[in-house]
């Protein structure tokens, strides 16, 4: 049995190793790495990254209601021995945390989703595998060993694609299987489409269907020989804006794993969740880049975390910079959240290495936040934890 990781000792490598002159290579400031991709990256990937719906209203809107529950302490309580460990899936997690299904990333860097998986296996934290991955879902599977394997679906229109994918995935190994329900359409991205900056163009996301036999079967000439009718071909089948809630059978039909439907923001979608048999939901508007306007996730999260009861188990994303914001996320009813962006940032700064870095501090921020505040398990928190700001 492997010992519970001290998460918090992070902080003291790295002030230790400043001893010999060593300074982390990325900042510790999530808004500072957020600043950094901005002057790197070219402006189409660090655009697309950052971007967000509309005027990026919901975007800010996560932050800011993060931002407005404020953590109350609790002294002498002995937090001298802690576990940020716990159980999700019938899995024993190191934290409660995962790896955001982030499609594309070889528009952040070269070593892409590997690089990510790796790290995040690394520290035994999983990775959920978008369906838009730049690398076929085959080779990022080996590259997590044998750590916890999560797969991201979007929902292919083609059933045979739809089929296919989930049958590749459970051969390749992925346990919970995770559909974005927020992504019928990509939303209107004044970032992108001021630069006419769309991945997929660039041949960027699609290697789970050009590497798939239905999806081949559907294509008139082979991918290599007409590669603008094959990503034709992807645009019109990616997903499906017809969907309503009884197509949920077909997915309960196919995998027999844990299902959970990423991007529900109200409480009655989430009791249809559990009367469909789902096992989760994650409470999350796709970090701001869907609906322009909608909700912010963690004021939907109260809400659905109530209607979930003991039915469902509750995940997070949307806004998730620090560990404090971890902390408010598992007070207001999270089991467990998603890093989105910021590992997003590691890796196009510093690829594998830069991932790492990214975990290691949001999860020491957490271990020392849940310490200072009184608590010495991430399932201690509470809504008596926090209070509400006033605007
Ligand atoms: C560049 C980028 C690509 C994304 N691609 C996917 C994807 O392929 N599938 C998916 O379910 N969510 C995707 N998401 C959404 C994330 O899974 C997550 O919900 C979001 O990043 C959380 O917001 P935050 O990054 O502001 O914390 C993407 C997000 C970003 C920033
Ligand atoms: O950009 C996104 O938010 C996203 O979810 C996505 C959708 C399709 C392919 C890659 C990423």
């Amino acid at each position: 049995m492997t010992t519970t990781p001290r998460w918090a000792d992070y902080q003291y490598e790295i002030y230790l190793n400043g001893l010999s002159g060593a300074v982390p290579r990325l900042p510790a400031d999530p808004s500072r790495l957020e600043a950094l991709v901005e002057q790197r990256l070219g402006a189409g990937p660090a655009g697309y990254m950052i971007g967000a719906a509309g005027t990026g209203s919901t975007a800010r809107a996560n932050r800011a209601a993060l931002d407005r529950w404020r953590i109350v302490p609790r002294m002498l309580r002995d937090v001298a021995e802690r576990d940020l460990s716990g159980e999700l899936f019938g899995r024993r997690l190191p934290a409660p945390l995962a790896l955001a299904p982030v499609g594309i990333l070889k528009i952040a860097h070269p070593d892409a989703e590997p690089a990510a998986a790796r790290a995040a296996a690394a520290r035994g934290v999983p990775y959920v595998l978008s369906s838009a991955s730049s690398t076929p879902m085959e080779r990022v599977a080996e590259a997590m060993g044998d750590a916890e394997r999560w797969f991201q679906l979007y929902w292919p229109k083609d059933r045979e694609v739809a089929r296919s994918f989930l049958a590749r995935a459970r051969a390749a190994g992925y346990s919970a299987l995770f559909v974005t329900l927020d992504t019928p359409l990509l939303s209107w991205r004044p970032r992108d489409l001021d630069q006419a900056y769309l991945p997929f163009l660039h041949g960027v996301g699609t290697a789970n269907y050009f590497s798939d036999p239905a999806f081949r079967a559907g294509l008139a000439k082979p991918v290599e020989e007409d590669r603008e009718a094959a990503v034709r071909h992807f645009l019109g089948m990616f997903s499906d804006a017809g969907k309503t809630w009884p197509d949920l059978a077909f997915l309960r039909e196919h995998w027999d794993g844990p299902i959970v439907l990423k991007g529900v923001l109200h409480p009655d979608d989430a009791r249809a969740a559990a009367d469909a048999g789902m096992d989760g939901v994650v409470v999350s508007n796709h970090g701001g880049r869907q609906v322009a306007g909608a909700v912010a996730a963690a004021d939907a999260l109260p809400g659905v975390a109530a209607a979930a009861g003991d039915r469902l188990t509750v995940l997070f994303d949307s806004g998730i910079r620090t560990g404090d914001d971890v902390f408010k996320a598992l007070a207001l009813g999270a089991r467990a959240v998603l890093l989105g962006r910021p590992y997003v940032y590691g890796l196009a700064l510093d690829g594998q290495a830069g991932v790492d870095h990214v975990i290691r501090s949001v999860l020491a921020e957490l271990d020392l936040t849940l310490a200072l505040s009184g608590h010495a398990d991430p399932a201690s928190p509470g809504p008596a934890d926090l209070v509400r700001e006033a605007l």
